[in-house]
């Protein structure tokens, strides 16, 4: 589908003219683009529990079917977020910056931020540099605030948050049931059950823009990473452009938008909760020059002060671990990740 340019709702970092400077010989990679899905599929009615330890072992993704999300519920959603990302720039930025960042933040450029929601910008980049900017514009969703502004004032933005708590409680409901079935797999006891705490499930919803120009410098929707949650559930619409690293064969694969599926990633702390038995997979997103793309992704962590242990890591709380990748984003402008917490390493 091809869609008309709305450049004014984009932040100027990504509006056409800011590319004409640009060096053009650098394209953005494409990758192998096979017809067939190879993902591994998990049914969420009745998940075959083999199946499911297979895809954690050998990929670090699934996707997820009959997950129990209506359909309208998705397409509703779908249009209130293109709604509230069309709004014209300034006053985009204008009206979050009314919103405490505890209910709603907007960022663009870079997906990491800071606990409190706002961007986290690598080493010495700032907003307005483009050129190391990720090409994506985002809202932080924490789901479960303690106290809930009242959004009566933004009807707009009231309505979104209506849909985005329907979402979240599926999503609430689904992670737990996956992740109760990594934890039969992986013969971890009742007391691990509490490593998972839906409080802290938040969702992050993406615009990725068109990035126009017939050769567009080599810019990544988001560039490549793993995940900090335990697991990461994501919602993509047709548009397509998320990659997936299948280590085994070392190769990049399209994760390729399926409607009414589910893509999950297992992020760090699971991979360090099994003992590196599960892996937690990277993946990146390509930009596109003719369409925008929309994802929803829900994350959900450890409470910050849960201990993981294991035999490989030393003992260390999702809060240390935080903590670390917020220094080494700001200090070598990338995320180091688990190896910083590794026995015997020496990093
Ligand atoms: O938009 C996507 O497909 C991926 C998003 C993602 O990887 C992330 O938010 O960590
Ligand atoms: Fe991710």
């Amino acid at each position: 589908m091809q869609q008309s340019p709305s450049p004014q709702s984009y932040p100027p970092c990504f509006r056409p003219n800011h590319l004409s400077d640009q060096i053009h010989h650098n394209h953005v990679t494409e990758t192998n683009h096979q017809h067939e899905d190879p993902l591994p599929i998990i049914d969420l009615s009745r998940i075959d529990l083999p199946k499911l330890n297979d895809a954690c072992t050998n990929w670090g993704i699934f996707r997820l079917i009959n997950h129990g999300i209506p359909s309208n519920l998705l397409s509703e959603l779908h249009e209130h977020t293109v709604r509230v990302f069309d709004l014209e720039f300034e006053s985009k930025r204008n009206l979050f910056a009314s919103i405490p960042t505890s209910e709603l933040s907007y960022f663009w450029g870079t997906a990491a931020l800071t606990p409190a929601g706002d961007a986290l910008y690598k080493g010495s980049n700032r907003e307005d540099d483009f050129k190391n900017h990720n090409w994506v514009e985002g809202l932080n969703v924490p789901l479960n605030r303690s106290e809930q502004v009242q959004l009566h004032q933004h009807p707009l933005l009231h309505d979104f948050r209506i849909k985005i708590e329907e979402y979240g409680a599926h999503q609430t409901r689904i992670a737990k049931s996956i992740f109760d079935a990594m934890l039969q797999n992986l013969k971890l006891g009742e007391a691990d059950e509490c490593c998972l705490s839906p409080s802290t499930g938040l969702l992050r919803v993406y615009r990725y823009p068109r990035c126009f120009s017939d050769n567009p410098p080599k810019v990544w929707g988001l560039d490549v990473h793993t995940d900090s949650s335990l697991v990461t559930i994501l919602n993509q619409d047709e548009v397509g452009g998320l990659q997936i690293h299948y280590e085994k064969d070392d190769v990049w694969i399209d994760a390729k938008p399926i409607p009414n599926t589910l893509v999950v990633h297992l992020g760090d702390m699971m991979q360090a909760i099994s003992d590196d038995k599960y892996k937690s997979v990277k993946h990146r997103v390509r930009v596109h020059r003719d369409k925008e793309r929309i994802s929803i992704g829900y994350f959900v962590f450890p409470e910050d002060d849960y201990v993981i242990r294991s035999s490989t890591y030393r003992p260390f709380t999702y809060s240390d671990f935080r903590t670390q990748v917020q220094y080494d984003i700001k200090t070598f402008g990338a995320k180091v990740g688990l190896s910083r917490f590794k026995l015997n390493e020496d990093l």
